[in-house]
């Protein structure tokens, strides 16, 4: 894995000038009334996903910019935001650590109950998390984006990339299941039949529009059938060592049926990882929820027992996610994650690796959205009904962001994870699909 990172904001470099030259090719015959019907969020989508010029960050969040001890992220890349690019509170976390130790956390105005907690994860940590997602994650049974296509190595293709770079093993392919015919794990399970979509080789996430889920429609939800999708019929093999760059997510807890957006309850509860569950719990128990709500968010869109925040402290509970893995090329388009029953519950959301700038709208693409940059260790949290169902997404992977302790050190084989974190953000992405008491074999019946 070779990266040119060049310097993006030095007009003399060769990735500037590569940059405009790939500019001019692609725009030349752009009609100039292209961004006419643009929404607001589809308008900010533009602005820092733009390779030539390199987007211009003041108006982006970057509250490291104000954090001494963070200087020399801040200075990675040439990237760097204003601490005051948006309107938002301070508020101060629960003391976690009986130290007396007091750290921030941010509020925002224009989006009742979504919090930032930066620098929240401890550097340890932040490598303990990236081997975790790797090494012990993106695995069977574990489902990632590759298992639909491939027929990966049950030890998991991170396991043997790296026993590829250490020289303990040679650079085997990994072969496509149309060529072996082999159905992937879902559909061994399930039907023999494939859903009556084409293939869609592995990539991006497709995000289509689906119902929002709710207590009164999850017995319908359960019941719609889940075909596996088919395999790509047109993938070659290819090394495991050029695979490793086309992993894009992994599904934790619940498994997630891209299909139809919808859970697949038949398919178990799946396992979250102490170390990822307990980050997300101490986030949410360190945040001063009256604080949050004190805007006093209304008592709409809450369910009906009303707001129930002031319960999160013992009721939260993550049973589903996605780590996302995104390359610096990658983006994920403005999307709402409605699939789960619990619409309030709060999605604990940890950054890890390069940089990104998420933008964070309102209800419709219209509102225009906060652009946020989160940083290696950086939490988001979303909460409440408006913020849950807020149209977010991540438009640009910052190229260059690999900050400092992330990097160099002695653990074992840590040279490889550094490697490919210089070119990846990785983002695990935690929800609590049942309300705390739902008994989703009970409680779907009969409504
Ligand atoms: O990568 C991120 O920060 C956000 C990811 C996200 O929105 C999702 O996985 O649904
Ligand atoms: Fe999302």
């Amino acid at each position: 894995m070779t990266l040119d990172v060049g310097d993006i904001h030095d007009p003399t470099s060769t990735a500037y000038k590569k940059a405009r030259r790939k500019h001019w090719k692609s725009t030349r015959n752009r009609p100039d009334n292209v961004d006419a019907d643009w929404t607001p969020f589809r308008a900010a989508e533009k602005k820092y996903k733009a390779k030539f010029p390199p987007p211009d960050l003041s108006s982006v969040l970057d509250l490291a910019a104000a954090d001494p001890s963070r200087a020399e992220e801040t200075t990675r890349g040439g990237w760097r935001g204003r601490s005051d690019a948006v309107e938002c509170t301070e508020i101060f976390l629960h003391d976690g650590t009986g130290t007396g130790d007091r750290r921030k956390a941010y509020v925002f105005p224009g989006t009742p109950g979504l919090v930032l907690l930066p620098s929240f994860v401890p550097h340890d940590e932040q490598r303990r998390l990236v081997r975790w997602a790797l090494r012990d994650h993106a695995r069977s049974p574990n489902e990632t984006n590759l298992d639909t296509h491939y027929v990966l190595p049950r030890q998991g293709l991170w396991n043997d990339y790296l026993r590829v770079r250490k020289g303990e093993m040679q650079d085997v392919e990994v072969i496509p299941r149309a060529v072996l015919q082999v159905p992937s794990p879902a559909t061994a399970e399930a039907t023999p039949e494939y859903t009556q979509t084409q293939a869609v080789p592995p990539g991006p996430r497709q995000l289509i529009s689906n119902e929002p889920a709710s207590p009164d429609n999850y017995a319908e939800l359960a019941r719609t059938p889940k075909l596996p999708a088919p395999p790509s019929q047109t993938l070659r093999p290819v090394p495991t060592s050029s695979l490793i760059s086309k992993l894009r997510w992994a599904n934790i807890g619940w498994y997630y049926h891209w299909g139809t957006k919808q859970y697949d309850f038949t398919r178990g509860p799946g396992e979250i990882a102490g170390l990822v569950r307990r980050a997300c719990k101490r986030a949410v128990e360190q945040i001063p929820w009256a604080r949050v709500f004190a805007g006093g968010e209304g008592e709409d869109g809450w369910g009906n027992g009303g707001p129930d925040w002031m319960h999160w402290k013992e009721t939260y509970e993550p049973d589903a996610g996605i780590v996302n893995f995104y390359q610096t090329k990658d983006t994920l388009m403005a999307h709402v994650d409605r699939s789960e029953i619990c619409a309030t519950s709060p999605l604990v959301s940890i950054s890890l690796g390069c940089a990104a700038v998420f933008l964070i709208g309102g209800r419709t693409r219209d509102d225009p959205p906060t652009p946020i940059l989160l940083r290696s260790g950086d939490v988001v949290v979303m909460s409440g009904p408006a913020c849950r169902r807020a149209y977010h997404g991540v438009p640009r992977i910052l190229e260059g962001t690999l900050p400092p302790h992330l990097e160099g050190g002695s653990d074992e084989d840590w040279e490889y994870y550094e490697e490919y974190l210089r070119g990846t953000r990785i983002n695990v992405n935690v929800r609590q699909v049942f309300p705390k008491g739902f008994n989703p074999l009970l409680d779907g019946e009969g409504r």
